[in-house]
C-alpha cells in the first residue's frame, strides 16, 4: 500500500513540478510584456510632451505662409487697381492738377469713370502680424457720373466737399468734346459761390445759374428733356444715349449736369421728380451732383460720405479714400474760359471722316439708302435717305457753292456703308472738266471706287452719251420690272427677298449740270426728258435714283416745263443762294452761310428745312485714302468702272469690237468709229453681199476722213486670212498719203497701191459680174475719190471712168467687191454718181463729218436731212438698210 502511496505522491511531484516550471514560463512572458509595454508606455508619454510644441510651429508656419499670399495678394491687387484706375480714367478724367489739361475723347468712345481722390489699402509687411500703421498701397477713386449715375455728398466739412464737386464737373468737362456738357447750377445758400470758378461758361450758355425758388422749374424741366429724349431721340431704337453713340458713333443730346447745393426740404413734388431722374436720367445723358439734400437710395446713386479730406465712397467698400485737393482756381477759370471761346465760335468745321463709319458695308439697301451728308449747326450728323421717298434728288446752287464737293461727300458716306452688291454709281458730268474722273482707273491711280459702273466725263458736247446713259437705264428698270413681275412683287425690297440670290443694287446715277442734257428743242432733248419722266416715275420702286445736280436755274426750269417729272424729286438740296429749288416762300438758301445747304425732303416746303454743315471732301489725298480701303476690299468679279471721257481719242487696237474680231466671217464688218454708249462699242458696218453695201465718207477733214477709212480697213483685214481676200488703195490726195501709206503698210502684202491714172486703168478691170459666187472679197479703198473725178471723166473704150466707179459701186456687193471711199463733199460724191436727180441707193451707208445735214439730203430717207451740227472729231454715220436715225460715232485715232 504505502508503495502505491508514494506512488501517487511522486506523479503528483512531478506534475506539480511540471506545472511549477510551466507557471513560471508563463510568468517570465508576461513579465516580458510588462516591460515592453511600460517601455512603449514610456514613449508615447515621451512623444505626447512633445507633440504640442510640434503643432504650434507648424501652426505658426502655415500661419507666415498665408500672411506672406495674403501680403503679396494685397499688393498686387493694389498695383492692379491702380493700374484699371488709371485706364478707367485716362488723361484729364484721372490725371493729377499739376500735369492735369483738357483731353477730350474720341468720337463715339464711352465717357469714362471720373478721379475724386484715391484709396488707401492697408499694406501689411510679410512677417508682420499687423500692417505697420501709416503703410498702404493707393489706387484711384472714381465715381462714375456721366451715362452712368448721379452722386450723392453726404458731408459734415465744406471743403472737401467742395473738392469733389468741383473735381467731378472739371473732370468731366475736359474729357468730353466742347460743348457737350451743360451745366446747372442750384445754389441758394452761396448764390452760385460754389461753382464761381466755372461762370466763365455761363456766356457761352454752358453754364446756367438757378436763383432760390428755381429747384422746381429746374427739376420740371430735367423731367421734360429726359421724355424728350425717350421720345424723340432713342425712338425705341436705343435703350440710352450710351448705347446709340456706341451703335452709331453720334451723340445727338449733349450731356446735363444739374448741380444741387442744398436748400430748403425739398418739397412733395420736387422729391418726386428727383427720384424720376436717379431712376430714368442716366440714360438719357442727364446727371445730378446732389449736396445737402438726402437723396434715395438708388443703384444709380454713388454715395460719397465726406469727412474733411476723408471719404467713404459706397462703391468701394469700407475702404478709406483720400479725396484729391480741388483743382486750382486758376486752372478751373482758364479751362472753362478756353471751352467757352471754342463753343461760342461755333462748332469745328465739319469734318469728312465723321461721315465714315468705322466699319464698312454693313448696311442693307433693300428698305433705302441711309447716310449723313454733313453735320447739324450743333455739330450732329444729319442723315439723307433715298428710297421710296423721297426717291430722287434735285442739287442746286450757284457756281462754285460746292454742289460736286457735295456729292463727293455723299458718295462717301454711302459707298463706305453700303457694299458693292448693295448699290452702284453711274455717274455723268456734263461740266467742262474732269471731276467724276478720279472714281474711275487713271494712269497715276489705278484704284477706282468699286460702287462705280460707268464715269462719263466731259462730255458736255456729247449729249448723247447722256442719252445712252438713260437708254441703259430704262432698259436695267425694264429688267427689274419683269424681275418683280415673275417674282409676283412689285418694289426692290420685295424682289430682293424673293431673290435672294439676284443682284439687283441700288442704282443711283448722278448727272452734274443735267440741263445740258435737256437744252434745245431737239429729238434729243426731247427723248431725254421723256426717258428721264419715265425713270423718275417708276424708278423710285424700282430702285433706281436719279441726282440732278445743276448751277443754274435754266436747269431747273428745264424740269418746270414738265411738273410730272419735277414732282418726283422730292428731294431738294439747296446750296447758298440756289434759287427756285425750294418752295417759293421758303427763303432759306438765301441766308444759308458759306459751305452749308439746306436738306429738304419735302419738295422744299418752309418747314422740311434742315441745315446741314457739309465738310470738305473735294481733297484728293484725302478722298483716295477711302477709295483705297474700298477698292482693296472690292469683291473679286468686280472689274473697274466704264470711263468715257469726250476728250480722249479712242483706240481701234484696244476696241472690245476690233480684239474679238477672227477670220473665216461669213459676212465682214467694217468698224467705223467708236459709238457713243454706255458700253465702249464699235459702229459697225456688215459689208454683205446685197445692193448699196459700200461707204461714203463725207467732208473735207482730212484726219477724221483718214481714220474712219483706216480703221474700216484694218477691221476688215482682220477678219480675212491672208490671201483671202483682196486689197486696193487709192490714194488721191497728198494730204492723206501718210495715212494711207502706213495703213498699206498693214494690209496684204498683195495690195495695190494706185494714184488716179492707176484708178482709172483700175475700175475697168474690176469686174464683178465676171466674178463666180465664191470669188475672194474686194475692198477698193479711195482716199479723195472726188481728185480722180477730171480722169475718170476721159472715156476710153467706150466708157468713162465714171461709168466704170458707178458700174462698181452698183453690182459689186453682191459679187463681195464693196468700195470703201472718201469723198470731200457731197456734191463731188453726188456728181461722181451722175449728177442731181441720179439715184444714191449705191451709197447704203455714209459717215458725214463737216457737212451739214441738210446737204445730205438724197441720201437720208427723210425731208430736209438729219439733224446734224458737225463738230471736232465727232461724225454722224447713217446705215441706210439699218438705221432708223443716224448715230454719232467718235473716229479712233490715227495712232491705231
Ligand atoms: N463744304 C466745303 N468745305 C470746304 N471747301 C469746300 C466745300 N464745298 C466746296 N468747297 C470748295 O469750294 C470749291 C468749289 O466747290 P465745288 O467745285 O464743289 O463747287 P460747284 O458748285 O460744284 O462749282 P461748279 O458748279 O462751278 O463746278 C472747291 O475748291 C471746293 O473744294
Amino acid at each position: 500500500m504505502p508503495d502505491v502511496r508514494t506512488s501517487v505522491v511522486e506523479t503528483v511531484r512531478a506534475y506539480l513540478s511540471r506545472a511549477r516550471a510551466a507557471a513560471r514560463i508563463h510568468q517570465d512572458g508576461a513579465k516580458a510584456d510588462l516591460a515592453a509595454t511600460q517601455a512603449r508606455l514610456e514613449r508615447v508619454r515621451q512623444a505626447a510632451a512633445q507633440r504640442p510644441a510640434r503643432a504650434a510651429a507648424e501652426r505658426d508656419r502655415r500661419l507666415a505662409e498665408l500672411d506672406a499670399r495674403h501680403t503679396a495678394t494685397l499688393a498686387d491687387l493694389a498695383r492692379r487697381a491702380s493700374l484699371a484706375g488709371g485706364m478707367r480714367a485716362p488723361g484729364a478724367a484721372g490725371e493729377p492738377w499739376a500735369t492735369w489739361h483738357p483731353t477730350p475723347a474720341a468720337r463715339g468712345e464711352p465717357p469714362d469713370l471720373l478721379r475724386v481722390g484715391e484709396i488707401r489699402i492697408p499694406r501689411a509687411d510679410a512677417g508682420r502680424p499687423r500692417p505697420r500703421p501709416g503703410t498702404f498701397d493707393t489706387a484711384p477713386a472714381l465715381v462714375p457720373l456721366l451715362d452712368r449715375g448721379h452722386v450723392a455728398l453726404v458731408d459734415n466739412v465744406q471743403q472737401g466737399g467742395d473738392a469733389v464737386v468741383a473735381s467731378l464737373l472739371l473732370r468731366a468737362l475736359g474729357r468730353t468734346a466742347h460743348g457737350q456738357i451743360d451745366i446747372t447750377g442750384y445754389d441758394p445758400e452761396r448764390l452760385g459761390g460754389g461753382l464761381a470758378g466755372f461762370a466763365p461758361l455761363a456766356p457761352a450758355g454752358l453754364l446756367t445759374f438757378v436763383g432760390p425758388g428755381g429747384l422746381t422749374p429746374l427739376l420740371d424741366g430735367l423731367v421734360d428733356h429726359i421724355r424728350r429724349i425717350n421720345e424723340t431721340v432713342l425712338a425705341g431704337d436705343y435703350a440710352s444715349l450710351a448705347e446709340m453713340a456706341a451703335r452709331t458713333g453720334r451723340r445727338p443730346e449733349p450731356w446735363r449736369v444739374a448741380v444741387l447745393l442744398g436748400g430748403d426740404e425739398p418739397s412733395r413734388h420736387e422729391r418726386a421728380q428727383l427720384d424720376r431722374i436717379l431712376r430714368t436720367g442716366a440714360a438719357c445723358g442727364v446727371h445730378l451732383i446732389v449736396r445737402g439734400i438726402a437723396v434715395a437710395e438708388h443703384e444709380t446713386v454713388e454715395v460719397i460720405r465726406v469727412n474733411g479730406y476723408r471719404a467713404e465712397i459706397s462703391g468701394c467698400g469700407p475702404l478709406p479714400v483720400q479725396l484729391d485737393p480741388p483743382p486750382p482756381a486758376e486752372l478751373v477759370t482758364a479751362t472753362c474760359r478756353k471751352i467757352a471761346d471754342r463753343v461760342s465760335v461755333g462748332p469745328a468745321p465739319a469734318v469728312f471722316a465723321n461721315l465714315i463709319p468705322d466699319a464698312f458695308w454693313t448696311e442693307h439697301s433693300a428698305a433705302g439708302l441711309t447716310a449723313p451728308v454733313g453735320d447739324s449747326p450743333e455739330g450732329r450728323p444729319v442723315d439723307v435717305t433715298l428710297a421710296d421717298y423721297p426717291p430722287h434728288a434735285l442739287i442746286a446752287g450757284p457756281s462754285g457753292t460746292g454742289k460736286t464737293n457735295l456729292i463727293y461727300a455723299w458718295m462717301g458716306a454711302l459707298a463706305a456703308r453700303y457694299s458693292p452688291e448693295e448699290l452702284a454709281f453711274y455717274l455723268l458730268d456734263f461740266k467742262e472738266g474732269v471731276s467724276f474722273a478720279r472714281f474711275a482707273p487713271g494712269r497715276r491711280d489705278p484704284s477706282w471706287l468699286p460702287h462705280v459702273r460707268l464715269v462719263g466725263v466731259n462730255v458736255n458736247t456729247d449729249r448723247e452719251f447722256g442719252l445712252a446713259l438713260l437708254r441703259f437705264l430704262g432698259r436695267e428698270l425694264r429688267r427689274r420690272a419683269d424681275a418683280a413681275k415673275e417674282h409676283e412683287v412689285t418694289k426692290l425690297s420685295e424682289l430682293r427677298h424673293e431673290d435672294p440670290e439676284g443682284h439687283w443694287p441700288r442704282v443711283v446715277a448722278v448727272i452734274d449740270e443735267f440741263q445740258i442734257l435737256l437744252t434745245g428743242r431737239d429729238a434729243l432733248a426731247q427723248e431725254a426728258a421723256t426717258l428721264l419722266e419715265d425713270l423718275a416715275r417708276r424708278g423710285r420702286s424700282q430702285g433706281i435714283h436719279l441726282i440732278l445736280a445743276s448751277q443754274d436755274v435754266s436747269g431747273i426750269e428745264a424740269l418746270w416745263g414738265r411738273p410730272a417729272l419735277v414732282a418726283q424729286f422730292t428731294l431738294r438740296i439747296a446750296l447758298p443762294k440756289a434759287r427756285r429749288i425750294l418752295h417759293e416762300a421758303n427763303l432759306a438758301a438765301e441766308t444759308l452761310p458759306r459751305h452749308h445747304a439746306v436738306v429738304n425732303a419735302d419738295s422744299g416746303a418752309p418747314d422740311a428745312n434742315r441745315v446741314v454743315r457739309i465738310p470738305a471732301a473735294s481733297d484728293r489725298r484725302v478722298w483716295s485714302e477711302l477709295q483705297h480701303k474700298l477698292w482693296q476690299d472690292r469683291p473679286p468679279w468686280l472689274g473697274p468702272p466704264r470711263l468715257f471721257d469726250g476728250d480722249a481719242v479712242p483706240r481701234l487696237a484696244s476696241s472690245p469690237d476690233f480684239l474679238a474680231l477672227g477670220p473665216d466671217v461669213r459676212d465682214p464688218v467694217a468698224l467705223l468709229g467708236e459709238s457713243i454708249d454706255v458700253q465702249a462699242r464699235s459702229a459697225r458696218l456688215p459689208l454683205t453681199r446685197s445692193p448699196g453695201r459700200n461707204l461714203a465718207v463725207l467732208g473735207t477733214r482730212v484726219d477724221e476722213a483718214c481714220a474712219v477709212l483706216a480703221a474700216a480697213a484694218r477691221s476688215l483685214a482682220r477678219q480675212h486670212a491672208d490671201g483671202d481676200a483682196r486689197f486696193s488703195v487709192a490714194c488721191l490726195d497728198p494730204d492723206a498719203a501718210a495715212t494711207a501709206a502706213a495703213l498699206r503698210a498693214d494690209l496684204p502684202a498683195d495690195t495695190g497701191w494706185y494714184d488716179a491714172e492707176g484708178l482709172a486703168a483700175l475700175l475697168p478691170s474690176i469686174d464683178p459680174s465676171l466674178e463666180s459666187g465664191t470669188a475672194r472679197p474686194h475692198y477698193l479703198v479711195v482716199f479723195a475719190a472726188d481728185a480722180a473725178a477730171a480722169r475718170l471723166a476721159v472715156r476710153e473704150g467706150g466708157r468713162t471712168g465714171h461709168e466704170h466707179l458707178r458700174r462698181v459701186l452698183n453690182t459689186g456687193p453682191e459679187r463681195r467687191t464693196h468700195v470703201l471711199g472718201w469723198w470731200r463733199s457731197v456734191n463731188r460724191l453726188r456728181d461722181d454718181l451722175g449728177g442731181t436727180g441720179s439715184r444714191t441707193d449705191a451709197i447704203g451707208a455714209w459717215v458725214a463729218l463737216d457737212v451739214q445735214g441738210a446737204d445730205l439730203t438724197g441720201f437720208f430717207p427723210q425731208q430736209g436731212g438729219p439733224a446734224w451740227y458737225p463738230r471736232p472729231w465727232r461724225a454722224l454715220y447713217f446705215d441706210r438698210a439699218r438705221h432708223r436715225t443716224p448715230e454719232v460715232v467718235i473716229p479712233y485715232g490715227l495712232g491705231g
